[in-house]
């Protein structure tokens, strides 16, 4: 909490103004019982209606500059409690976009999302009602107490007699109660998570007519989260009730006694009737200062939930580059290569891309290698292939060279530099990439393809002429809003699309993951030809499943339960490696089609 406390400093200013004016407010609220007692015993008994309406001007006075005070004050606390928790989704928004992949599958995405919403939610409700009744009920207590102290002291000691009760049955409560609110936290998370992919998952739900299976499972976790809620709601909402009874109970005998006291001339009407209103103020504070307690302890909770996302570690440390680079990364090269090209007298050029005896595993490096002891280099303006079957490691290879994730073993450099000593900012822009699933966002074509980056419309159409998207954009148009994730476009058109975006900026290294899948083999081929034309020095990395994406590759790495079994040209490998022999003659009898 006391992270998030610390949010509320720039406010500190707007906060002291609004705490006082609250406090001014209060004290004049509570000044109106007194006032109604000494119009009861005082000015009433002297029968001078002058004098009775002007006393009644001051009590009407005084509620109007509580009710003034009361309304400027809250505004200022919503003002702060709005600014406040707009910081920290902002905050915690920024550190989640550069949480590492691994950070992110460890928190879970449905959990991030309820942290940004629900639980900056409960902060925001907790800094308003902090500031309102945080500052109110203390006043109203105290300065109940201290007023009904000076009015009739044997009358508040039934008062005092019962704080007590009200303390414990309200520490009972929530001990009880509060508890429950962070299962519900919990459950709330699980129900996001299944709304969130039966949403993006309603398709496949359809044809797999698992509509009731689903329907079945959201009606148990949506149950989860009433149960949990109505458990919690239960506990803390029998609290009023009983809360009520004791404050009855507190009026009763204050009646009583006071009736008693009256009769004796140890007090007058007067004052029992401030007293009755003095009762309900003082006791309600108890019941509101309980409330603000559940809503610390909600708070709290989610306080720790955030604070959790915000002082993540850096995964993806930047290192500094140790001694001379292109020395170190030299020696890396694949030796034979550079002692080839020594011998053949050739100029030995240093690769754009060298993956140097490469292991990963997704489960931190306790799990079975994803990849294992991968080596190989691309040159500048060459085209690598990948190929292999489903789960062989052809996207993890995308995701060490993008440093999504770092290897467990081994070194990968790009332009003679090792990826962990570049930031984000210096590596991302080198990178043009479309992978198979990526995000179409809700906004027009333009800005799908633009993505934030100085790209005018002009060079967009022209990235849409090389990635064959141009047909179908210019019927649409640029500035078409797009259906959330792209859903009225066709899987071809999405990919088109998504290859645009990748190649609009002219990128060093062009990734596509699996990328032109849904195209059809001539667009396939049109698409690898104006690369060829209008990229010159482009590096392309290329994952597929087809050989006829990869065949006129300069390097294709044959992979196989993440070990490379076949590098080498299509021709070589047809050669060398039984795999890939088999996965070209099954696709393409053996033959190539030169389209
Ligand atoms: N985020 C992840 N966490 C844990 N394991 C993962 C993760 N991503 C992939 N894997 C596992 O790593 C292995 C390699 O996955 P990868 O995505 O690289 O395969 P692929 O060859 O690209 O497959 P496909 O052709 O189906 O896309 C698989 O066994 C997969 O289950």
């Amino acid at each position: 909490m006391k992270q998030i406390f610390s949010y509320l400093i720039p406010y500190r200013a707007r906060m002291a103004v609004g705490f006082s004016i609250k406090v001014a407010a209060t004290i004049v609220e509570l000044l109106i019982p007194w006032a109604l007692s000494i119009m009861v015993d005082k000015v009433i008994p002297t029968e001078n209606i002058g004098f009775v309406f002007a006393w009644g001007g001051v009590m009407i006075l005084f509620a109007l500059l509580a009710l003034l005070g009361n309304i400027v004050a809250n505004r200022m606390a919503s003002l702060v409690a709005r600014n406040t928790t707009e910081r920290i989704r902002l905050q915690l928004f920024s550190k989640i976009s550069f949480l590492s992949a691994r950070q992110q599958e460890q928190i879970g995405q449905a959990s991030l999302i309820s942290r940004s919403t629900s639980d900056t939610y409960n902060i925001h409700q907790f800094i308003g009602m902090m500031q309102r009744l945080g500052v109110r009920q203390p006043i109203m207590l105290i300065g109940g107490l201290a007023v009904t102290l000076s009015m009739d002291a044997p009358l508040t000691c039934i008062m005092l007699a019962l704080l007590p009760v009200m303390a414990f049955l309200v520490y009972l409560f929530s001990s009880k109660g509060v508890p429950m609110y962070t299962k519900v936290q919990e459950a709330v998370d699980r129900f996001v998570r299944l709304v969130r992919e039966d949403i993006a998952g309603i398709r496949v739900i359809k044809a797999l007519s698992k509509t009731d299976t689903e329907r079945s499972k959201f009606a148990k976790i949506n149950e989860e989260v009433v149960t949990r809620d109505q458990h919690a709601g239960m506990i803390m909402g029998a609290m009023n009730p009983v809360m009520s009874i004791i404050l009855n109970i507190g009026l009763v005998l204050v009646l009583f006694v006071g009736a008693k006291r009256v009769n004796e001339g140890l007090t007058t009407p007067g004052v029992i009737m401030a007293f009755m209103s003095y009762v309900t103020i003082i006791l309600n504070s108890i019941l509101f200062l309980s409330r603000i307690f559940v809503m610390y302890s909600k708070a709290s909770a989610s306080a720790r939930r955030i604070s959790e996302v915000l002082n993540l570690p850096e995964d993806l440390m930047v290192e500094h580059p140790v001694g001379n680079v292109d020395s170190v990364v030299e020696k890396a090269v694949n030796e034979a290569e550079a002692a080839a090209a020594k011998e053949t007298g050739a100029e030995f050029v240093l690769p754009q891309i060298i993956f140097d005896h490469v292991s990963f595993s997704y489960e931190d490096g306790d799990g079975e290698d994803c990849l294992h002891d991968v080596s190989f280099t691309v040159n500048k303006g060459e085209t690598l292939g990948i190929i292999g079957a489903t789960g062989s490691g052809k996207t993890t290879i995308v995701n060490l060279l993008m440093r999504y994730y770092d290897p467990d073993e081994g070194h990968i450099y790009v332009n003679g530099r090792d990826v962990r000593t570049y930031t984000s900012k210096e590596l991302m822009p080198l990178f043009g990439a479309a992978f198979q699933n990526d995000v179409i966002f809700h906004d027009t074509i333009y800005e799908n393809i633009r993505f934030g980056r100085d790209v005018s419309k002009k060079e967009a159409m022209a990235a849409a002429q090389d990635a064959q998207a141009v047909e179908f954009i210019e019927e649409k148009g640029l500035d078409t809003m797009l259906a959330i994730r792209g859903m009225d476009l066709s899987g071809g058109q999405k990919q088109r699309l998504l290859i645009t975006r990748a190649l609009a900026k002219h990128p060093q290294i062009l990734v596509l993951d699996d990328s032109s899948s849904a195209l059809d083999y001539a667009t396939d081929a049109r698409l690898r030809r104006a690369i060829q034309e209008n990229y010159g020095d482009l590096t392309s990395i290329i994952v597929a499943q087809r050989i006829s994406s990869i065949y006129r590759a300069d390097k294709i790495i044959v992979l196989e339960d993440g070990e490379m079994i076949g590098y080498g040209t299509h021709k070589e490998l047809m050669e060398s490696c039984e795999v890939y022999r088999e996965i070209s003659q099954s696709q393409m009898g053996g033959g190539i089609d030169e389209a």
